[in-house]
C-alpha cells in the first residue's frame, strides 16, 4: 500500500494526529453503538447537511447506524480517502446494515443478495480494526480473510488494496498456483492481512517455520456457508483450532448458514444476524429477469447453440456440470464457428490462465463456459448480460449464486435455466425460495439441430471424440452423485439419445458390475478414467482433493434397480437374460424402462466401435473422411458394399476361429483323460503292492475308495453339486482299464 516519503517531523505530527483520530473514533463508536439485535436499516438517514462526528465538545457524537454515506461512518480518514478514490460514496443496503455492528466489534452473520456489496462490508471493518489497534509489521497477522475459491480471494485482495491504499498494512494473497509456496513462506510472516484459500493457509500453518496467528484480531469467512460445508471441514477445523478465541468473526454470504453447530465451531460471541433481503419478496436481485425452459438432455446442445447464435452481442456465462463438458462444448462449438468468441474456465487451469480468460471475458462480448468454480462471489464488473445454466444446479443456494453473476449492484441482468423433464420439480423449489422464475418455451423455428455437425466433427477429430465420451460419462456421473434424488434421476435420462446428441457415433460402454448387495451396485465405464484425474467434483480449486476410485465412477449408493443400464449386445435390445453383468460387454445399453431408440439424426456411416480399452475404432472412418466438415455425405452404395465385404470377411474368420477352438478343446480333453488314466494305473500298481504287504482287507478297501474319489464326487454317482461331471470316466471303464493293466503286466 502507498508509502509516500516524509520527514521525521512530519511523521511525528501525523502519528499524533492519527492517535487523536483513533481516540475520537473509539469514543464515537462506543457512544453511538446501535442496539444489539437492531437493524440499522430501520433507522432513517441523517438529515441532509447534518453535522457528522463530534457534535459538541462534551463528547456528543452523531449517530452512525442508519446513515447512507461512507463519510458519515466513524472510520479513519485513510479509509475514507481510499473509498473516495475508488468512487464509493453511497452505501448499499448490505453495507448500511452490517457496518454499524461490525465497526463496534461485534461478531456478525451477514446474508445479503448476490452483488449487493458484501465485500466492502467486511473490508472496511478489517482496515479499521487494525488501524485502531495501530497495527504494524512487527505485530504479524492481524486479520485473515478466507475465501472458498482462488478467484474470489484474488478479487477480495484487489478490493482490499484499492480501499486500503492509504493504510500501511502489508497484505498477502495465499491461494496456491500463483507463486510457489516456498516464495510465500519467506514473506508470509511479515504480512498483517492474509487473504487466502483454506488449503493454502493450512499448508502455511503446518509447514512455515514460525508462522503464527496468535495475535489475530479479526477473522472473515467470505461465502461462509460454502467454507463451512463438509468439503472444507478437514481444512477449516484445524485452522480455527490454531486461532485465538478472542477475536472478531464476520461471516458473509448470499445464502447464509445459521446452523448452530457450524457457529459453535467458530466460537462466535452473540453474533448479530444481518439478513438484508430476508423480508423482501424475492431472494434474488429485483433487477434480474429469470426464465426456465424444459429441455430434454439430448436437446440441450441444440438449444445452447441456438441461444448463442441469437445472442451474438452479449456476454454470456454458461454453467455446465463438469470440466469435461466444458472442454467438449468449448472445443466443439469453437470448431463450428458460432460468430462470437468462446472461452472456458475450469478448476484444472493454471491461475494465470484463468485470470487471463476472466479479464478477456469482461473486455469483450463473448461466451464463457464454466463449472461451478465461477459460481460464487465473482464480480464480473457488471459485465455479464446472461447467465445460462445448461445443467441444473445442485440446489437452490447454488442457483442463487450462479445467477448472481449478473444483475449486480442494482444493474439489469438475465438468466436462463435448462431443466430436463425429470428435473422440473426444481421450479417448485425455486418458487418456494422466493425466486421469481418464468417458465418459457423455445421458439422451435429458431432451434438449430447440431448433432449432425458434431458427429461429423468427431469423425474428423478423433481426439474430440474422446473428450465427448468423457463429457458424456462425467455428466451422468454428476447427475447420479447429486443428493436430491427427487430431482436428479439418471435413469430418467434418454442415454442413447444424449450420447447421439454429443455427436458420438456409439454410446460409450458402461459396465454395470453387479456386486453382492444391491446398495453396492456400481457402474463402470470402459473408458479409463484415472483416479483423481477425472474428478469433476474438485473443480473448486480450493476444495480438498478427493481420490476417486474406479468403482466410484457413478457413486457407491447406486441401487441395482435405480440404474438398469444392462450390458447388452447391440441389436438384441434390452435382453434381460444376460445375467453376466460383471463381464464387459460390447454394445449399447438400454434403460430397463426404455426401448432401444435408434437415433434418426445420427449420421450414417460414422458408427464407431470401441476396442477393449474403450478407444474408438471407426470402421467407416476412411469412407467418412471424404465428407465435408459440416455434413456427412456418404455414398450409400459404397457403404453397403463395404459392409457386405466386411461381413463376409468376419464370417470367414469366425468360422476358422471356431474350428481351431474346437480342435484345441478336443486335444485338451484327450490329454486330461490320458493323464487321469495314467494316474489310475499308478494307483492300481501301488495298491497291488500294498495289497501284497497289507495285513488286513480293511486297509485295501479304504485305498480303493480313495482312488475312486480322485475322479468322482462324494456321492460317487458322477454328479457334482447336482451337475453331471461330463469329463469323468465311468466306473466300468476304469475297472476295465485297471484290469487291462494288471493283465498286461
Ligand atoms: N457502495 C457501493 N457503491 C457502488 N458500487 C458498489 C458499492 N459497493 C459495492 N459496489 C460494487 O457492487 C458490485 C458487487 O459487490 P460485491 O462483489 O461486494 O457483491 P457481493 O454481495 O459480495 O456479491 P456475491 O454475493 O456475489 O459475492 C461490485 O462491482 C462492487 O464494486
Amino acid at each position: 500500500m502507498g508509502r509516500p516519503k516524509k520527514t521525521r517531523g512530519m511523521k511525528k505530527q501525523m502519528r499524533l494526529a492519527e492517535e487523536e483520530e483513533i481516540l475520537l473514533l473509539k469514543q464515537w463508536i462506543e457512544s453511538q453503538k446501535p442496539d444489539s439485535g437492531s437493524n440499522p436499516l430501520a433507522l432513517g438517514p441523517l438529515p441532509e447537511r447534518a453535522k457528522v462526528g463530534k457534535l459538541q465538545e462534551d463528547g456528543v457524537f452523531s449517530r452512525y447506524a442508519g446513515v447512507t454515506r461512507f463519510d458519515q461512518l466513524p472510520i479513519s480518514d485513510k479509509t475514507k480517502r481510499g473509498l473516495k478514490e475508488a468512487k464509493f460514496v453511497d452505501m448499499l443496503d448490505s453495507q448500511r446494515a452490517a457496518l454499524p455492528h461490525a465497526l463496534c466489534g461485534r461478531d456478525l452473520l451477514g446474508a445479503a443478495r448476490t452483488g449487493s456489496g458484501k465485500t466492502l462490508a467486511f473490508v472496511i471493518p478489517v482496515l479499521e480494526t487494525l488501524h485502531k489497534e495501530r497495527w504494524g509489521p512487527e505485530d504479524g497477522v492481524g486479520c485473515i480473510i478466507i475465501s472458498p475459491t482462488r478467484e474470489l480471494a484474488a478479487q477480495t485482495f484487489t478490493v482490499l488494496n484499492k480501499v486500503g491504499k492509504f493504510h500501511k498494512f502489508s497484505a498477502g494473497l495465499l491461494i496456491g498456483g500463483r507463486e510457489g509456496v516456498d516464495v510465500e513462506k519467506e514473506r508470509v510472516n511479515e504480512m498483517n492481512i492474509l487473504v487466502c484459500a483454506p488449503g493454502r493457509l493450512l499448508q502455511h500453518m503446518d509447514e512455515t517455520p514460525n508462522f503464527e496467528c496468535s495475535n489475530l484480531k479479526i477473522l472473515i469467512l467470505d461465502e461462509a456457508d460454502r467454507v463451512l460445508d463438509s468439503a472444507f471441514k478437514g481444512q477449516l477445523d484445524p485452522i480455527i483450532s490454531q486461532l485465538p478465541k478472542r477475536r472478531q468473526t464476520l461471516l458473509f454470504s448470499a445464502t447464509q448458514t445459521k446452523k448452530v453447530k457450524d457457529l459453535a465451531r467458530l466460537s462466535l460471541r452473540d453474533p448479530e444476524y444481518i439478513s438484508v433481503h430476508a423480508e423482501s419478496v424475492t431472494a434474488t436481485p429485483t433487477t434480474l429477469s429469470q426464465s426456465v425452459m424444459i429441455v430434454p438432455v439430448e436437446k440441450k446442445l441444440d438449444m445452447l447453440w441456438s441461444f448463442i447464435r441469437t445472442h451474438l452481442n452479449d456476454r454470456i456465462l454458461v454453467f455446465l456440470s463438469t470440466k469435461k463438458q466444458v472442454k467438449f462444448v468449448h472445443e466443439a462449438f469453437n470448431k463450428l464457428r458460432p460468430g462470437i468468441p468462446l472461452k472456458s474456465i475450469h478448476g484444472k487451469m493454471s491461475q494465470e490462465k484463468r485470470m487471463g480468460v476472466y479479464s478477456q471475458f469482461i473486455d469483450k462480448q463473448s461466451v464463457l463456459f464454466c463449472t461451478d468454480v465461477l459460481e460464487r462471489g465473482l464480480d464480473f464488473d457488471q459485465a455479464v448480460d446472461w447467465v445460462v445454466q445448461v445443467d441444473c444446479p445442485d440446489d437452490v443456494p447454488s442457483y442463487i449464486h450462479r445467477v448472481g453473476r449478473t444483475a449486480r449492484c442494482n444493474t439489469p441482468g438475465k438468466s436462463l435455466l435448462f431443466l430436463t423433464p425429470s428435473e422440473e420439480k426444481m421450479v417448485e423449489r425455486l418458487h418456494e425460495a422466493k425466486i421469481p422464475i418464468k417458465l418459457i418455451k423455445a421458439n422451435s423455428d429458431k432451434v438449430q439441430e447440431i448433432s449432425r455437425q458434431l458427429a461429423s466433427l468427431l469423425v474428423s477429430f478423433p481426439d474430440l471424440q474422446t473428450v465427448a465420451q468423457r463429457a458424456f460419462i462425467t455428466y451422468l456421473r454428476s447427475i447420479h452423485k447429486r443428493r436430491d434424488k427427487e430431482i436428479f434421476d439418471v435413469t430418467k435420462l434418454s442415454i442413447e439419445d444424449f450420447s447421439a446428441s454429443l455427436g458420438l457415433p456409439f454410446t460409450p460402454r458402461i459396465r454395470f458390475a453387479n456386486l453382492k448387495t444391491k446398495k453396492k451396485g456400481v457402474f463402470e465405464s470402459s473408458i479409463d478414467i484415472e483416479p483423481g484425474n477425472d474428478d469433476d467434483d474438485d473443480d473448486n480449486v480450493a476444495a480438498p482433493r478427493r481420490v476417486v476410485k474406479r468403482k466410484d465412477l457413478l457413486g457407491d449408493d447406486l441401487e441395482e434397480e435405480d440404474f438398469a443400464l444392462r450390458p447388452n449386445e447391440e441389436g438384441k435390445g434390452g435382453d434381460k437374460s444376460n445375467k453376466d453383468e460383471g463381464v464387459p460387454m460390447p454394445g449399447t445399453r438400454v434403460s430397463k424402462n426404455k426401448k432401444l431408440k435408434i437415433s434418426q439424426h445420427r449420421p450414417s456411416g460414422t458408427r464407431v466401435k470401441f476396442d477393449e480399452e474403450g478407444n474408438p475404432v471407426a470402421p467407416l472412418a476412411v469412407v467418412a473422411a471424404s465428407a465435408t466438415e459440416t455434413e456427412v455425405a456418404l455414398d450409400e452404395e459404397a457403404r453397403n458394399d463395404y459392409y457386405k465385404k466386411l461381413g463376409e470377411q468376419l464370417r470367414k474368420v469366425d468360422h476358422e476361429d471356431k474350428k481351431v477352438e474346437k480342435e484345441k478343446r478336443r486335444e485338451k480333453r484327450m490329454k486330461a483323460k490320458i493323464k487321469r488314466k495314467q494316474g489310475d494305473m499308478e494307483e492300481e500298481e501301488e495298491e497291488e503292492g500294498d495289497e501284497r504287504s497289507a495285513s488286513s482287507e480293511e486297509e485295501t478297501g479304504r485305498k480303493r475308495k480313495r482312488a475312486k474319489k480322485t475322479y468322482f464326487d462324494d456321492n460317487g454317482d458322477g454328479e457334482e453339486g447336482g451337475k453331471i461331471n461330463t469329463d469323468s470316466v465311468s466306473i466300468a471303464e476304469l475297472e476295465e482299464m485297471a484290469l487291462k493293466l494288471i493283465t498286461q503286466s
